[in-house]
Protein backbone atom coordinates (compact mmCIF):
# COMPACT_ATOMS: atom_id res chain seq x y z
CA UNK A 1 0.00 0.00 0.00
CA UNK A 2 2.64 2.52 1.36
CA UNK A 3 4.71 1.37 -1.67
CA UNK A 4 2.20 2.28 -4.40
CA UNK A 5 1.28 5.89 -2.92
CA UNK A 6 4.80 6.48 -3.08
CA UNK A 7 4.85 4.93 -7.01
CA UNK A 8 1.85 7.49 -7.69
CA UNK A 9 4.29 10.01 -6.37
CA UNK A 10 7.28 8.75 -8.49
CA UNK A 11 4.86 8.66 -11.24
CA UNK A 12 4.96 12.56 -11.11
CA UNK A 13 8.53 13.08 -11.60
CA UNK A 14 9.90 10.52 -13.48
CA UNK A 15 9.06 9.41 -17.03
CA UNK A 16 6.55 6.12 -17.03
CA UNK A 17 9.49 4.18 -19.06
CA UNK A 18 12.10 5.04 -16.36
CA UNK A 19 9.34 3.78 -13.14
CA UNK A 20 8.42 0.60 -15.52
CA UNK A 21 11.95 -0.35 -16.32
CA UNK A 22 13.39 -0.12 -13.15
CA UNK A 23 11.00 0.83 -10.15
CA UNK A 24 8.55 -1.89 -11.06
CA UNK A 25 10.75 -4.44 -11.24
CA UNK A 26 10.67 -4.21 -7.15
CA UNK A 27 9.46 -6.10 -5.03
CA UNK A 28 8.37 -4.42 -1.91
CA UNK A 29 7.94 -5.49 2.04
CA UNK A 30 6.28 -3.71 4.30
CA UNK A 31 6.94 -3.81 7.77
CA UNK A 32 6.35 -1.62 11.03
CA UNK A 33 9.15 1.38 10.75
CA UNK A 34 10.74 0.25 7.13
CA UNK A 35 10.19 -0.55 3.48
CA UNK A 36 12.00 -3.46 2.14
CA UNK A 37 12.85 -3.27 -1.38
CA UNK A 38 13.87 -6.44 -2.91
CA UNK A 39 15.74 -5.85 -6.50
CA UNK A 40 15.96 -8.52 -9.14
CA UNK A 41 19.94 -8.17 -9.66
CA UNK A 42 23.01 -5.99 -8.44
CA UNK A 43 22.48 -3.33 -11.41
CA UNK A 44 19.20 -2.84 -10.57
CA UNK A 45 20.20 -2.47 -7.56
CA UNK A 46 22.88 0.30 -7.89
CA UNK A 47 20.67 2.00 -10.52
CA UNK A 48 17.85 2.46 -7.68
CA UNK A 49 20.40 3.34 -4.73
CA UNK A 50 22.07 5.89 -7.17
CA UNK A 51 18.90 7.64 -9.02
CA UNK A 52 15.65 6.71 -6.89
CA UNK A 53 16.37 6.09 -3.62
CA UNK A 54 16.79 9.91 -1.90
CA UNK A 55 13.26 10.36 -3.51
CA UNK A 56 11.76 7.00 -2.24
CA UNK A 57 12.69 7.68 1.31
CA UNK A 58 11.14 11.07 0.94
CA UNK A 59 7.78 10.07 -0.36
CA UNK A 60 8.22 7.66 2.70
CA UNK A 61 8.47 9.81 5.05
CA UNK A 62 5.98 11.91 4.02
CA UNK A 63 3.46 9.31 3.39
CA UNK A 64 3.98 7.51 6.73
CA UNK A 65 3.99 10.84 8.44
CA UNK A 66 7.32 9.31 10.44
CA UNK A 67 10.61 11.14 9.76
CA UNK A 68 12.84 7.95 10.77
CA UNK A 69 11.08 5.85 8.68
CA UNK A 70 13.67 3.59 6.88
CA UNK A 71 13.89 2.40 3.04
CA UNK A 72 16.26 -0.70 2.91
CA UNK A 73 17.31 -1.71 -0.63
CA UNK A 74 18.49 -5.53 -1.01
CA UNK A 75 19.11 -7.93 -3.66
CA UNK A 76 16.22 -11.20 -3.19
CA UNK A 77 13.01 -12.01 -4.80
CA UNK A 78 9.92 -12.69 -2.63
CA UNK A 79 9.21 -15.36 -5.01
CA UNK A 80 11.63 -17.76 -5.06
CA UNK A 81 10.26 -21.16 -3.47
CA UNK A 82 12.57 -21.85 -0.50
CA UNK A 83 14.62 -19.80 1.92
CA UNK A 84 18.68 -19.64 1.22
CA UNK A 85 20.03 -21.21 4.98
CA UNK A 86 22.31 -18.35 4.63
CA UNK A 87 21.45 -14.99 5.69
CA UNK A 88 22.23 -12.12 3.14
CA UNK A 89 25.42 -9.82 3.24
CA UNK A 90 24.40 -7.63 0.85
CA UNK A 91 22.24 -4.13 1.07
CA UNK A 92 22.80 -0.46 1.48
CA UNK A 93 23.57 1.04 4.93
CA UNK A 94 21.49 3.30 6.59
CA UNK A 95 24.51 5.35 6.34
CA UNK A 96 26.63 5.92 3.73
CA UNK A 97 28.14 2.75 2.39
CA UNK A 98 31.38 3.02 -0.28
CA UNK A 99 28.71 3.32 -2.99
CA UNK A 100 26.23 5.13 -0.95
CA UNK A 101 26.61 8.99 -1.72
CA UNK A 102 27.64 10.76 1.41
CA UNK A 103 24.25 12.86 1.61
CA UNK A 104 22.07 9.73 0.94
CA UNK A 105 20.04 8.62 4.63
CA UNK A 106 18.82 5.38 2.11
CA UNK A 107 19.58 2.23 4.39
CA UNK A 108 21.51 -0.99 3.28
CA UNK A 109 21.16 -4.03 5.46
CA UNK A 110 23.69 -5.93 6.92
CA UNK A 111 21.59 -7.34 9.21
CA UNK A 112 19.04 -10.57 7.75
CA UNK A 113 15.01 -10.09 7.38
CA UNK A 114 13.40 -12.80 8.45
CA UNK A 115 13.89 -15.35 5.96
CA UNK A 116 10.36 -16.82 6.46
CA UNK A 117 8.71 -13.75 4.68
CA UNK A 118 11.68 -13.15 2.45
CA UNK A 119 14.14 -15.13 0.19
CA UNK A 120 16.60 -12.75 0.27
CA UNK A 121 20.09 -13.73 -1.72
CA UNK A 122 23.43 -12.61 -1.75
CA UNK A 123 24.96 -11.59 -5.48
CA UNK A 124 26.14 -14.35 -6.12
CA UNK A 125 23.38 -16.22 -5.07
CA UNK A 126 21.47 -14.00 -7.06
CA UNK A 127 23.11 -14.87 -10.14
CA UNK A 128 22.33 -18.31 -9.86
CA UNK A 129 18.64 -17.79 -9.40
CA UNK A 130 16.20 -15.79 -11.16
CA UNK A 131 13.91 -13.28 -10.56
CA UNK A 132 11.88 -13.65 -13.04
CA UNK A 133 9.96 -10.77 -13.40
CA UNK A 134 6.38 -12.27 -14.16
CA UNK A 135 2.93 -11.32 -13.73
CA UNK A 136 1.52 -14.54 -12.01
CA UNK A 137 -2.00 -13.18 -13.17
CA UNK A 138 -1.26 -13.27 -16.56
CA UNK A 139 -2.14 -16.44 -17.73
CA UNK A 140 -3.93 -18.48 -20.98
CA UNK A 141 -6.76 -19.33 -18.57
CA UNK A 142 -7.88 -16.15 -18.40
CA UNK A 143 -6.50 -14.73 -21.48
CA UNK A 144 -10.27 -14.37 -23.39
CA UNK A 145 -9.75 -15.59 -27.11
CA UNK A 146 -11.28 -14.11 -30.03
CA UNK A 147 -10.70 -13.52 -33.57
CA UNK A 148 -8.02 -11.03 -33.22
CA UNK A 149 -5.86 -13.15 -30.95
CA UNK A 150 -6.71 -16.48 -31.66
CA UNK A 151 -3.85 -17.71 -33.68
CA UNK A 152 -1.74 -15.34 -31.74
CA UNK A 153 -3.15 -17.68 -28.70
CA UNK A 154 -2.59 -20.69 -30.36
CA UNK A 155 1.28 -20.35 -31.10
CA UNK A 156 1.84 -18.93 -27.64
CA UNK A 157 0.37 -21.96 -25.79
CA UNK A 158 2.28 -23.95 -28.27
CA UNK A 159 5.30 -22.26 -27.26
CA UNK A 160 4.21 -22.58 -23.67
CA UNK A 161 3.95 -25.93 -23.76
CA UNK A 162 6.87 -27.06 -26.09
CA UNK A 163 9.68 -24.28 -25.27
CA UNK A 164 12.39 -24.31 -27.20
CA UNK A 165 11.08 -26.75 -29.74
CA UNK A 166 8.56 -25.70 -31.61
CA UNK A 167 8.50 -21.53 -32.80
CA UNK A 168 11.89 -19.84 -31.85
CA UNK A 169 11.51 -16.82 -31.80
CA UNK A 170 8.28 -16.08 -31.36
CA UNK A 171 7.36 -12.50 -32.10
CA UNK A 172 4.13 -10.89 -31.04
CA UNK A 173 3.01 -7.62 -32.33
CA UNK A 174 0.04 -5.31 -32.42
CA UNK A 175 -1.09 -1.79 -31.09
CA UNK A 176 -1.06 -1.05 -27.98
CA UNK A 177 -2.92 -2.40 -25.17
CA UNK A 178 -3.89 -5.62 -27.37
CA UNK A 179 -2.58 -8.26 -24.96
CA UNK A 180 0.72 -8.78 -26.54
CA UNK A 181 2.58 -8.76 -22.71
CA UNK A 182 -0.36 -10.83 -21.72
CA UNK A 183 0.42 -13.58 -23.84
CA UNK A 184 4.18 -13.13 -22.67
CA UNK A 185 3.49 -13.81 -19.26
CA UNK A 186 1.29 -16.34 -20.03
CA UNK A 187 3.97 -18.25 -22.18
CA UNK A 188 6.34 -17.56 -19.09
CA UNK A 189 3.50 -18.88 -16.31
CA UNK A 190 2.89 -21.92 -18.25
CA UNK A 191 6.59 -22.83 -19.05
CA UNK A 192 6.95 -22.47 -14.54
CA UNK A 193 4.47 -24.12 -14.14
CA UNK A 194 5.40 -27.71 -15.98
CA UNK A 195 8.62 -27.22 -14.62
CA UNK A 196 8.85 -24.75 -11.39
CA UNK A 197 13.04 -25.09 -11.90
CA UNK A 198 13.02 -23.53 -15.25
CA UNK A 199 15.02 -19.90 -15.57
CA UNK A 200 11.98 -17.55 -17.28
CA UNK A 201 13.53 -14.45 -17.52
CA UNK A 202 10.99 -11.13 -18.61
CA UNK A 203 12.29 -8.01 -18.98
CA UNK A 204 11.13 -4.82 -21.14
CA UNK A 205 13.26 -4.39 -24.31
CA UNK A 206 14.49 -0.90 -22.20
CA UNK A 207 15.88 -2.73 -19.15
CA UNK A 208 18.22 -5.02 -21.21
CA UNK A 209 19.31 -1.44 -22.48
CA UNK A 210 19.94 -0.10 -19.13
CA UNK A 211 21.58 -3.38 -17.84
CA UNK A 212 23.95 -3.16 -20.32
CA UNK A 213 24.78 0.49 -19.63
CA UNK A 214 25.03 -0.35 -16.49
CA UNK A 215 27.00 -3.29 -16.72
CA UNK A 216 29.69 -1.36 -19.36
CA UNK A 217 29.93 1.89 -16.66
CA UNK A 218 31.11 -0.61 -13.38
CA UNK A 219 32.86 -2.97 -15.69
CA UNK A 220 30.60 -5.62 -15.10
CA UNK A 221 29.55 -6.64 -18.55
CA UNK A 222 30.53 -10.22 -17.98
CA UNK A 223 27.94 -10.81 -15.36
CA UNK A 224 25.64 -8.83 -17.82
CA UNK A 225 26.24 -11.14 -20.50
CA UNK A 226 25.72 -14.35 -18.13
CA UNK A 227 22.57 -13.01 -16.50
CA UNK A 228 20.99 -12.81 -19.79
CA UNK A 229 22.53 -15.74 -21.64
CA UNK A 230 21.71 -18.58 -18.84
CA UNK A 231 18.44 -18.52 -18.96
CA UNK A 232 15.94 -21.14 -20.17
CA UNK A 233 13.22 -18.88 -21.88
CA UNK A 234 14.22 -15.01 -22.27
CA UNK A 235 11.03 -12.80 -22.79
CA UNK A 236 11.78 -9.40 -24.23
CA UNK A 237 9.08 -6.44 -24.11
CA UNK A 238 8.79 -3.73 -26.70
CA UNK A 239 12.12 -4.63 -29.00
CA UNK A 240 11.27 -1.47 -30.69
CA UNK A 241 13.26 0.11 -28.01
CA UNK A 242 16.31 -0.88 -29.60
CA UNK A 243 15.76 0.64 -32.99
CA UNK A 244 19.14 2.94 -33.38
CA UNK A 245 20.62 1.32 -30.04
CA UNK A 246 23.44 -0.26 -32.16
CA UNK A 247 25.82 -1.75 -29.15
CA UNK A 248 22.69 -2.91 -27.74
CA UNK A 249 21.17 -4.32 -31.13
CA UNK A 250 24.93 -6.13 -31.06
CA UNK A 251 25.24 -7.34 -27.63
CA UNK A 252 21.51 -8.77 -27.82
CA UNK A 253 22.47 -10.09 -31.78
CA UNK A 254 24.70 -12.45 -29.48
CA UNK A 255 22.64 -12.99 -26.29
CA UNK A 256 19.97 -14.45 -29.27
CA UNK A 257 22.40 -16.43 -31.00
CA UNK A 258 23.69 -17.93 -28.10
CA UNK A 259 20.28 -18.75 -26.53
CA UNK A 260 19.07 -20.54 -29.88
CA UNK A 261 22.44 -22.42 -30.11
CA UNK A 262 21.54 -23.90 -26.77
CA UNK A 263 17.58 -24.50 -27.85
CA UNK A 264 16.06 -22.04 -25.30
CA UNK A 265 13.44 -19.90 -25.90
CA UNK A 266 13.04 -16.30 -26.77
CA UNK A 267 9.50 -14.22 -27.16
CA UNK A 268 9.82 -10.97 -28.12
CA UNK A 269 7.11 -8.15 -28.52
CA UNK A 270 6.79 -4.82 -30.77
CA UNK A 271 4.01 -2.45 -31.61
CA UNK A 272 4.49 -3.00 -35.18
CA UNK A 273 5.76 -6.38 -37.89
CA UNK A 274 10.06 -6.43 -37.62
CA UNK A 275 10.35 -5.19 -41.05
CA UNK A 276 8.95 -1.87 -40.04
CA UNK A 277 10.48 -1.31 -37.02
CA UNK A 278 12.95 1.53 -38.21
CA UNK A 279 17.02 1.83 -36.63
CA UNK A 280 16.80 -2.07 -36.09
CA UNK A 281 19.95 -4.02 -37.35
CA UNK A 282 18.89 -5.89 -40.44
CA UNK A 283 20.81 -9.19 -39.21
CA UNK A 284 17.94 -9.06 -36.37
CA UNK A 285 15.45 -8.37 -38.63
CA UNK A 286 16.26 -11.39 -40.51
CA UNK A 287 16.86 -13.69 -37.20
CA UNK A 288 13.41 -12.52 -35.90
CA UNK A 289 12.14 -13.92 -39.20
CA UNK A 290 13.50 -17.69 -38.24
CA UNK A 291 10.57 -18.69 -35.86
CA UNK A 292 7.36 -17.27 -36.33
CA UNK A 293 5.39 -13.89 -36.45
CA UNK A 294 2.45 -13.05 -35.26
CA UNK A 295 -0.07 -10.18 -35.14
CA UNK A 296 -2.69 -9.57 -32.65
CA UNK A 297 -5.48 -7.10 -34.31
CA UNK A 298 -7.91 -4.79 -31.53
CA UNK A 299 -10.42 -6.83 -30.60
CA UNK A 300 -14.24 -7.02 -32.22
CA UNK A 301 -17.19 -6.12 -30.20
CA UNK A 302 -18.25 -9.45 -29.04
CA UNK A 303 -14.60 -10.08 -27.73
CA UNK A 304 -14.77 -6.98 -26.16
CA UNK A 305 -17.64 -7.71 -24.42
CA UNK A 306 -16.55 -11.00 -23.15
CA UNK A 307 -13.34 -9.33 -21.81
CA UNK A 308 -15.44 -7.05 -19.91
CA UNK A 309 -17.70 -10.00 -18.35
CA UNK A 310 -14.73 -11.88 -17.37
CA UNK A 311 -12.91 -8.97 -15.65
CA UNK A 312 -15.82 -8.20 -14.12
CA UNK A 313 -16.47 -11.67 -12.86
CA UNK A 314 -13.10 -11.48 -11.41
CA UNK A 315 -14.23 -8.37 -9.45
CA UNK A 316 -17.36 -10.67 -8.30
CA UNK A 317 -19.13 -8.10 -10.25
CA UNK A 318 -22.15 -9.25 -12.36
CA UNK A 319 -22.08 -7.46 -15.47
CA UNK A 320 -24.81 -7.23 -17.28
CA UNK A 321 -25.15 -7.85 -20.87
CA UNK A 322 -26.62 -4.31 -22.29
CA UNK A 323 -24.13 -2.40 -19.80
CA UNK A 324 -21.13 -4.81 -21.32
CA UNK A 325 -22.48 -3.93 -24.80
CA UNK A 326 -22.13 -0.50 -23.93
CA UNK A 327 -19.12 0.00 -22.36
CA UNK A 328 -17.28 -2.27 -25.20
CA UNK A 329 -18.98 0.19 -27.74
CA UNK A 330 -17.46 2.71 -26.71
CA UNK A 331 -13.89 1.58 -25.85
CA UNK A 332 -12.83 0.21 -28.91
CA UNK A 333 -9.27 0.27 -29.90
CA UNK A 334 -7.31 -0.76 -26.91
CA UNK A 335 -7.80 -3.46 -23.85
CA UNK A 336 -6.37 -1.31 -21.51
CA UNK A 337 -9.00 1.17 -21.56
CA UNK A 338 -11.45 -1.16 -21.68
CA UNK A 339 -10.48 -2.31 -18.59
CA UNK A 340 -9.47 1.13 -16.82
CA UNK A 341 -13.14 2.23 -17.72
CA UNK A 342 -14.50 -1.08 -16.10
CA UNK A 343 -12.26 -0.15 -12.88
CA UNK A 344 -13.97 3.06 -12.96
CA UNK A 345 -17.38 1.61 -12.57
CA UNK A 346 -16.10 -0.67 -9.90
CA UNK A 347 -14.30 1.73 -7.66
CA UNK A 348 -17.25 4.38 -8.28
CA UNK A 349 -19.63 1.67 -6.96
CA UNK A 350 -17.57 1.03 -4.01
CA UNK A 351 -16.97 4.32 -3.00
CA UNK A 352 -20.61 4.90 -3.52
CA UNK A 353 -21.38 1.70 -1.70
CA UNK A 354 -23.69 0.35 -4.43
CA UNK A 355 -24.67 -2.81 -4.92
CA UNK A 356 -26.29 -3.19 -8.37
CA UNK A 357 -25.14 -1.45 -11.72
CA UNK A 358 -27.79 0.69 -13.94
CA UNK A 359 -27.14 1.85 -17.14
CA UNK A 360 -27.30 5.67 -15.54
CA UNK A 361 -24.60 5.20 -12.92
CA UNK A 362 -22.51 3.89 -15.88
CA UNK A 363 -23.36 7.02 -18.22
CA UNK A 364 -22.55 9.30 -15.06
CA UNK A 365 -19.50 7.43 -14.25
CA UNK A 366 -18.14 7.14 -17.62
CA UNK A 367 -19.04 10.57 -18.81
CA UNK A 368 -15.78 12.52 -19.48
CA UNK A 369 -14.47 9.23 -21.00
CA UNK A 370 -17.06 8.46 -22.98
CA UNK A 371 -17.21 12.10 -24.47
CA UNK A 372 -13.77 11.63 -25.37
CA UNK A 373 -14.04 8.27 -27.14
CA UNK A 374 -16.92 9.79 -29.02
CA UNK A 375 -15.27 12.23 -30.43
CA UNK A 376 -13.25 9.84 -32.46
CA UNK A 377 -16.08 7.72 -34.45
CA UNK A 378 -18.90 9.68 -36.13
CA UNK A 379 -21.03 8.28 -38.65
CA UNK A 380 -19.78 10.95 -41.20
CA UNK A 381 -16.51 9.92 -40.76
CA UNK A 382 -17.11 6.35 -41.40
CA UNK A 383 -19.02 7.54 -44.64
CA UNK A 384 -16.53 9.79 -46.04
CA UNK A 385 -13.39 6.53 -44.77
CA UNK A 386 -15.50 3.81 -46.45
CA UNK A 387 -16.20 5.80 -49.51
CA UNK A 388 -12.90 6.88 -50.13
CA UNK A 389 -11.39 3.09 -49.71
CA UNK A 390 -13.75 1.39 -51.88
CA UNK A 391 -13.44 4.79 -54.25
CA UNK A 392 -17.40 5.98 -54.45
CA UNK A 393 -18.69 9.48 -53.60
CA UNK A 394 -19.57 10.28 -50.54
CA UNK A 395 -22.94 11.13 -51.55
CA UNK A 396 -23.63 7.33 -52.37
CA UNK A 397 -23.50 6.12 -49.16
CA UNK A 398 -27.23 8.09 -48.80
CA UNK A 399 -28.37 7.59 -52.26
CA UNK A 400 -30.91 5.09 -53.58
CA UNK A 401 -28.30 3.56 -55.85
CA UNK A 402 -28.65 -0.29 -55.54
CA UNK A 403 -25.81 -1.42 -57.78
CA UNK A 404 -23.28 -3.97 -55.92
CA UNK A 405 -20.67 -1.38 -56.46
CA UNK A 406 -22.20 0.89 -54.42
CA UNK A 407 -24.77 -0.88 -52.20
CA UNK A 408 -21.80 -2.94 -51.12
CA UNK A 409 -20.11 -0.53 -49.40
CA UNK A 410 -22.81 1.38 -47.75
CA UNK A 411 -23.52 -1.94 -46.49
CA UNK A 412 -20.27 -1.88 -44.77
CA UNK A 413 -20.49 1.59 -43.76
CA UNK A 414 -23.77 1.17 -42.05
CA UNK A 415 -22.07 -2.55 -39.99
CA UNK A 416 -19.09 -0.23 -39.12
CA UNK A 417 -21.76 2.44 -37.73
CA UNK A 418 -23.34 -0.10 -35.81
CA UNK A 419 -20.24 -1.56 -34.17
CA UNK A 420 -18.43 1.93 -33.43
CA UNK A 421 -21.07 4.64 -32.69
CA UNK A 422 -23.98 4.32 -30.04
CA UNK A 423 -26.25 4.63 -32.52
CA UNK A 424 -29.42 2.90 -32.63
CA UNK A 425 -30.54 0.93 -35.77
CA UNK A 426 -33.19 3.77 -36.57
CA UNK A 427 -30.86 6.17 -36.29
CA UNK A 428 -28.17 4.69 -38.44
CA UNK A 429 -30.80 4.22 -41.20
CA UNK A 430 -32.02 8.13 -41.16
CA UNK A 431 -27.92 9.02 -41.40
CA UNK A 432 -28.32 7.07 -44.93
CA UNK A 433 -30.33 8.59 -46.58
CA UNK A 434 -33.72 7.83 -44.12
CA UNK A 435 -33.46 4.12 -44.51
CA UNK A 436 -35.09 1.94 -42.45
CA UNK A 437 -33.74 0.08 -39.23
CA UNK A 438 -35.11 -3.35 -41.26
CA UNK A 439 -32.51 -2.30 -44.10
CA UNK A 440 -29.51 -1.48 -41.48
CA UNK A 441 -30.31 -4.77 -40.04
CA UNK A 442 -29.84 -6.86 -43.21
CA UNK A 443 -26.87 -4.52 -43.86
CA UNK A 444 -25.30 -6.00 -40.67
CA UNK A 445 -26.31 -9.44 -41.08
CA UNK A 446 -24.85 -9.51 -44.52
CA UNK A 447 -21.57 -8.30 -43.38
CA UNK A 448 -21.11 -10.55 -40.63
CA UNK A 449 -22.09 -13.18 -43.26
CA UNK A 450 -19.81 -11.62 -46.16
CA UNK A 451 -17.04 -11.43 -43.26
CA UNK A 452 -17.03 -15.44 -42.73
CA UNK A 453 -16.98 -16.35 -45.96
CA UNK A 454 -14.90 -14.13 -48.17
CA UNK A 455 -11.69 -13.38 -46.72
CA UNK A 456 -11.11 -9.83 -48.65
CA UNK A 457 -14.29 -8.86 -47.07
CA UNK A 458 -12.55 -9.62 -43.73
CA UNK A 459 -9.26 -8.18 -44.60
CA UNK A 460 -11.43 -4.63 -45.91
CA UNK A 461 -13.44 -4.39 -42.23
CA UNK A 462 -10.57 -5.00 -40.43
CA UNK A 463 -8.57 -2.10 -42.30
CA UNK A 464 -11.42 -0.11 -42.18
CA UNK A 465 -11.67 -0.96 -38.39
CA UNK A 466 -7.94 0.18 -37.87
CA UNK A 467 -7.97 3.56 -39.58
CA UNK A 468 -11.04 4.48 -37.96
CA UNK A 469 -9.92 3.47 -34.15
CA UNK A 470 -6.50 4.42 -34.69
N1 LIG B 1 -7.59 -11.26 -24.64
C1 LIG B 1 -7.48 -10.71 -23.43
N2 LIG B 1 -8.15 -11.25 -22.39
C2 LIG B 1 -8.08 -10.69 -21.17
N3 LIG B 1 -7.36 -9.59 -20.87
C3 LIG B 1 -6.66 -9.02 -21.86
C4 LIG B 1 -6.68 -9.55 -23.19
N4 LIG B 1 -5.90 -8.79 -23.97
C5 LIG B 1 -5.40 -7.84 -23.18
N5 LIG B 1 -5.86 -7.96 -21.92
C6 LIG B 1 -5.57 -7.09 -20.78
O1 LIG B 1 -5.42 -5.76 -21.28
C7 LIG B 1 -4.36 -5.08 -20.63
C8 LIG B 1 -3.36 -4.62 -21.66
O2 LIG B 1 -2.73 -5.76 -22.23
P1 LIG B 1 -1.15 -5.86 -22.47
O3 LIG B 1 -0.41 -5.11 -21.42
O4 LIG B 1 -0.81 -7.29 -22.65
O5 LIG B 1 -1.05 -5.06 -23.83
P2 LIG B 1 0.18 -4.87 -24.82
O6 LIG B 1 -0.27 -5.31 -26.15
O7 LIG B 1 1.41 -5.50 -24.28
O8 LIG B 1 0.32 -3.29 -24.82
P3 LIG B 1 1.63 -2.36 -24.91
O9 LIG B 1 2.07 -2.36 -26.32
O10 LIG B 1 1.11 -1.02 -24.47
O11 LIG B 1 2.65 -2.90 -23.97
C9 LIG B 1 -3.78 -6.06 -19.62
O12 LIG B 1 -4.33 -5.81 -18.37
C10 LIG B 1 -4.23 -7.44 -20.14
O13 LIG B 1 -4.39 -8.36 -19.09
Amino acid sequence: MLWQQCLTQLEHEFPSQEINTWLRSLHAVEKPKALYLLAPNPIVLQHIHEIFLPHILRHVRNLSGDHSFDVMLQIGSRSAPKPLPKPPVTAVSAHPSPVAPPTSTAAVVNHPLNSADLNLLTPAAASERFVNALNIKMTFENFVEGKSNQLARAAALQVGEHPGSSYNPLFLYGGVGLGKTHLMHAIGNCILKANPEAHVLYVYAERFVNDMVNALRTSRIEEFKQHYRSVDALLIDDIQFFANKDRSMEEFFHTFNALLEGQKQIILTSDRYPRDVEGLDDRLRSRFNWGLTMQIEPPDLETRVAILRKKAEDHELYLPKDIAFFIAKHFRSNIRDLEGALQRVIASMRLRCIQDINMDFVHDVLRDQLASQDKMVSISNIKKTVAKYYNVRITEMDSKRRTRSVARPRQVAMALAKELTSHSLPEIGTEFGGRDHTTVLHACRKIVELRESDPRMEEDYRILIRSLTS
